[in-house]
């Protein structure tokens, strides 16, 4: 392993693996599957339903793929009751000792797995090494959770789903109040990152796990030659991840996914005294103080908790880009917030002379205009305060199960939001003062 210690990882969102064609191809849809030129030296570890790993996890489904990462939902054989689990396998270039991944035993070093939080952290429950035909994998053993967080209000179908989600966001604004405490930042909030628990699964036979999460689909690989031996490197198919939009309850009478919630992916947290340069988070989700001044704390960990509540509540995100052009972006904070304060909007905004113009009205007094040029568009329709931006998002298919929010709602959740999104940091609000609002309790 210790060549393989080189040159530290990229975090997930800098990671670029290069595309190699390594002769095979997918005889289907490549949606939702990982790629399958990953399945080389350095790659994947290819495993097929039914492999036991460590001696220990029976394979039965595919639970998810991310950048350098698949996760496998096992059978712990060694148990005589049923446990079930999720294993997440990482690519071996992934595999080194300083990876991104490692970091969550930072975690667990700090006792928050003791802690009053514990049940909303995805924290791992062990971890064994493969050594396969692509190298040496690191396997972190999770356990198992549902969908994304963003699929509630559906696979629920509740009807008062606007307190379900509320519930949800006090679930997850008092995870990062407690991360906080032990002066740990989650580094990547967003609600991509925050799953659904399961419930149930603890001593159901494998046919009843079947039953209810689905038959594992398939799609084949095969040679592009179309001839020679089958290579090592490679599994004869990839799995489709499970689509826990269909999951059978009947059979078991079973409700597997509960509206608790638990957050994921701790690869880009980091200590509150010994801030990273570089912050992991997506364009969307970054605050301005990092865009413009490379300025990194628990503060842009409260930010990205602003966009992860509107987007959990609303289903749609509040700086929703195109691209991930941070001059667009900062054209929506300005839009929706208003005008930055200074040195931002006149100096360290170099672009800003092209997205607003100032002009000095009859009184002298000086106002600003959005210069609408190539956006224009989509920058018509653009929100102009954090409550209009409440009451016309509707991002949630169904509104007809109750996610509008209404007038009353929007100006609680404003008053919420607008504690965050304070352009100056220190004076955002800490995550532990908002555990009283009265938005989580309507
Ligand atoms: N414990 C778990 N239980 C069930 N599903 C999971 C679990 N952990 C991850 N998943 C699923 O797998 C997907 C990818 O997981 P994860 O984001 O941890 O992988 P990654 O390689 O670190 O991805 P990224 O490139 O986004 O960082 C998740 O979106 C989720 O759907």
């Amino acid at each position: 392993m210790a060549e393989l210690a080189s040159s530290p990882i990229l975090s997930p969102q800098e990671s670029f693996r290069e595309f190699r064609d390594n002769g095979l191809r997918l005889d289907g849809s490549p949606t939702g599957l990982e790629n399958v030129h990953d399945y080389e030296p350095g790659g994947h570890h290819p495993l097929h339903l039914g492999d036991v790993l460590n001696g220990r996890y029976k394979v039965l489904h595919k639970l998810g793929n991310g950048g350098y990462a698949n996760i496998w939902l096992c059978r712990d054989v060694q148990r005589e009751v049923a446990h079930y689990f999720a294993v997440k396998i990482l690519m071996a270039d992934a595999s080194i000792d300083d990876c991104h991944e490692l970091r969550v035993y930072r975690l667990l070093r700090l006792g928050l797995a003791r802690c009053d939080a514990a049940e909303h952290l995805c924290l791992p429950i062990g971890r064994f090494d493969i050594q396969g035909p692509n190298g040496q994998h690191f396997a972190l053993v999770f356990p198992v959770l549902g969908p994304r967080v963003s699929m509630l209000p559906r696979i629920l179908n509740l009807e008062d789903s606007a307190r379900t989600l509320r519930s949800v966001c006090f679930q997850v604004t008092k995870t990062i109040a407690t991360l906080h405490s032990y002066g740990t930042c989650h580094g990547d909030l967003r609600p991509a990152n925050i799953l659904v628990q399961v419930r149930g699964l603890t001593g159901l036979l494998e046919e009843e796990i079947e039953r209810a999460l689905g038959v594992p689909e398939t799609v084949n690989i095969t040679r592009v030659s179309g001839k020679g031996s089958w290579p090592s490197t490679a599994p004869h198919y990839l799995v489709k991840p499970i689509e826990w939009g269909s999951v059978n309850t009947r059979d078991t009478g079973i409700n597997f996914l509960t509206d608790r919630v638990c957050l994921v992916d701790f690869g880009e947290s980091f200590d509150v005294r010994d801030v990273p340069e570089d912050l992991g988070v997506p364009e969307e989700y970054r605050a301005p103080e990092y865009i413009l001044d490379k300025r990194v704390g628990a503060e842009t960990d409260i930010w990205a908790l602003g966009c992860t509540l509107f987007e959990i509540r609303t289903g749609k995100r509040l700086f929703d880009l195109v691209d991930d052009d941070p001059d667009d972006h900062l054209e929506r904070m300005v839009d929706i917030l208003g005008k930055f304060p200074e040195p931002w909007w006149s100096k360290t905004w170099e672009a800003r002379r092209r997205y607003f113009r100032e002009e000095r009205d009859r009184d002298r007094r000086l106002s600003y205009q959005p210069i609408r040029n190539n956006m224009a568009a989509t920058a018509k329709s653009s929100p102009r305060s954090i409550e209009e931006a409440l009451l016309t998002a509707s991002g949630y298919e169904q509104e007809s199960i109750g996610t509008a929010v209404s007038p009353a709602e929007a100006r609680t959740f404003g008053d919420l939001l607008r504690r965050i999104f304070k352009y100056a940091p220190e004076q955002r609000v800490a995550a532990e003062d908002l555990l009283d609002h009265g938005w989580f309790t309507m």
